[in-house]
């Protein structure tokens, strides 16, 4: 228990309609008595006029007192609710703070509190931040169910089963003259464990959904000079975001502009069009925008049939430079590119621009004749507006598959590792625990000490085991007041 008491702003940023100040620790009671002249009953909303150290009115206010341990953060806690000015707030935790033992909080402190006095894990304490941070739907949900405990429940469960197999494998040393019984409990240790590592496995396969809600589902706009890219994004995210001119490379850098799909974020990266240049700074682009595409979740390959950009040749050339194992549109099927993730390639769609113009003749018929008999995914106009709302629908889709919220609806299932700690940390688990299994050579003593460090990884993760050092990165990375 902390002997010092805490007081922050809690509520956003002033004026605001409402400001609510909280209190938390050992003096929050005394607080209240000295601005409000008695402690309200407990836990009820009152009405209270506020005075200062010279009797001057600070407000009148809600006022409530919540007795610890039963409080988010384990602590007596008071709470000011005032009208949302900003003399009002500054008079009010001058006052508060007046009293020796009494300061302002630490971004981050009142929820570092609730950790260390028991009431949440850290992946819960992490799932608050992320609360705080969300701004999708799907950020939300994930944030709830994390906040919640679905991934302490997991990963104190594993814990758990590592810490009985242990304790089997421990008490059955003592038997090791007695031949039998000893291999049977390794035996059995050896089943639990690998069911333990298979369910490790299939909760990492869950990463890159968390990577996707919270970085958001990153689709590459690319395709020729000119073939209307920063159109398409300026056009999707209903703002001038990126310049559009009729000169072919008008775009040098990577634009993005971030939209709301189906609760996931969704990052589209507008490029350079892709082309080989002798101007520098237009090559430096072409190179970010195959960056782009390397890395994209999403790949729009824009067309412009008009155009003499170059052959289905140079298109295939063009999707080539998408990262994962190869697929060439002149090759592929129609399928095979709709089908991109699913054998686990990279998703492509292929969108024909322009489509409010008419059929292409002349001259450059020639070019477009070869992409009469291509069957793009899509056929949009950023001019009309036509095709636009079939192609969100479909990133939409994509999106919200990717981050895993169309199956699933139970929570254990949908426990998702979100950061990078819990990432590594899970994966640490892994690969101790892949020491132990199908290592039958193992003595039982080493085996036993395997399953203690990967437990003690998995106490890494809820904050159970030695975490000092994170407690400042974890907590600073709150908000004043949280
Ligand atoms: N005014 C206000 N609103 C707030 C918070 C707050 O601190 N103050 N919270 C700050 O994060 C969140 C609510 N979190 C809370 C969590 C636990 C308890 C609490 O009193 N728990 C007790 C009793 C539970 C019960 O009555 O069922 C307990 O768990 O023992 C209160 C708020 C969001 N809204
Ligand atoms: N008629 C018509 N013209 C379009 C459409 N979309 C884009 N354009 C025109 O095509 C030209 C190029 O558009 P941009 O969006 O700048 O093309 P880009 O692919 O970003 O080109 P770079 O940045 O040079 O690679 C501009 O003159 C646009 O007005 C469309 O849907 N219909
Ligand atoms: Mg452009």
């Amino acid at each position: 228990m902390h002997s010092d008491t805490i007081a922050a702003l809690s509520s956003g940023a002033l004026p605001s309609g409402v400001a609510v100040i909280r209190v938390s620790g050992p003096d929050a009671a005394d607080t209240m008595q000295r601005l409000c002249g008695s402690v309200p009953p407990e836990r009820r909303a009152s009405l209270r006029t506020l005075k200062g150290a010279e009797g001057a009115v600070i407000d009148r206010a809600i006022v409530l007192f919540f007795p610890g341990p039963g409080t988010v953060t384990g602590e007596d806690l008071a709470e000011f609710h005032l009208h949302g000015g900003r003399a009002v707030v500054s008079a009010c935790l001058e006052a508060i703070t007046a009293a020796v033992g009494t300061r302002l909080a630490e971004a981050g402190e009142f929820t570092r509190r609730a950790f260390e006095n028991g009431r949440i894990d850290l992946t819960e304490a992490e799932g608050l931040a992320d609360l705080i941070a969300a701004e999708t739907e799907g950020q939300h949900t994930a944030a709830i169910l994390q906040a919640s405990g679905t991934l302490r429940a997991l990963y104190e469960g594993w814990a758990q089963r590592l810490t009985e197999a242990r304790a089997r494998l421990e008490a059955s040393f003592d038997f090791s003259d007695e031949g039998d019984v000893g291999e049977d409990v390794a035996d059995h240790v050896q089943l639990d464990v690998a069911s333990i590592v298979a369910e490790i496995r299939a909760h990492l396969q869950k990463a890159d959904r968390g990577e996707i809600l919270r970085s958001g589902f990153k689709v590459a706009i690319v395709g020729a000079p000119n073939a209307g890219k920063s159109s398409l994004l300026n056009a999707l995210a209903d703002r001038e975001v990126a310049i559009v001119t009729e000169v072919p490379g008008t775009t040098r850098d990577v634009i993005e502009a971030t939209l709301d799909l189906g609760g996931i974020p969704v990052r589209l990266s507008d490029t350079a069009g892709i082309r080989e240049t002798a101007d520098r700074v237009e090559a430096i682009g072409v190179e970010r925008a195959r960056e782009v595409m390397a890395r994209a979740d999403l790949v729009l390959a824009l067309v412009d049939p008009h155009h003499g950009h170059g052959p289905l040749a140079r298109f295939s050339e063009l999707l080539s430079h998408v990262k994962h194992p190869m697929m060439v549109a002149a090759e592929a099927s129609h399928e095979d590119l709709a089908e991109g993730t699913a054998k686990g390639r990279r998703r492509i769609l292929t969108v024909r621009t322009k489509a409010d113009r008419p059929a292409p003749t002349g001259l450059s018929a020639r070019f477009s004749n070869e992409w009469s008999d291509f069957r793009f995914d899509f056929s949009i106009s950023a001019r009309t507006g036509e095709g636009l709302d079939a192609l969100t629908a479909k990133i939409a889709e994509l999106a919200v598959a990717a981050a895993g919220l169309d199956g699933e609806k139970n929570a254990g299932e949908a426990a998702i590792p979100l950061r990078n700690r819990q990432r590594e940390l899970v994966m640490e688990t892994l690969h101790i625990l892949e020491e132990f299994v199908g290592n039958a050579t193992l003595a039982p003593e080493i085996g036993a000490e395997t399953l203690r460090r990967a437990a003690d990884t998995l106490g890494r993760l809820t904050g159970k085991v030695g975490v000092e050092d994170l407690l400042d990165v974890i907590f600073s990375q709150f908000c004043i007041g949280k």
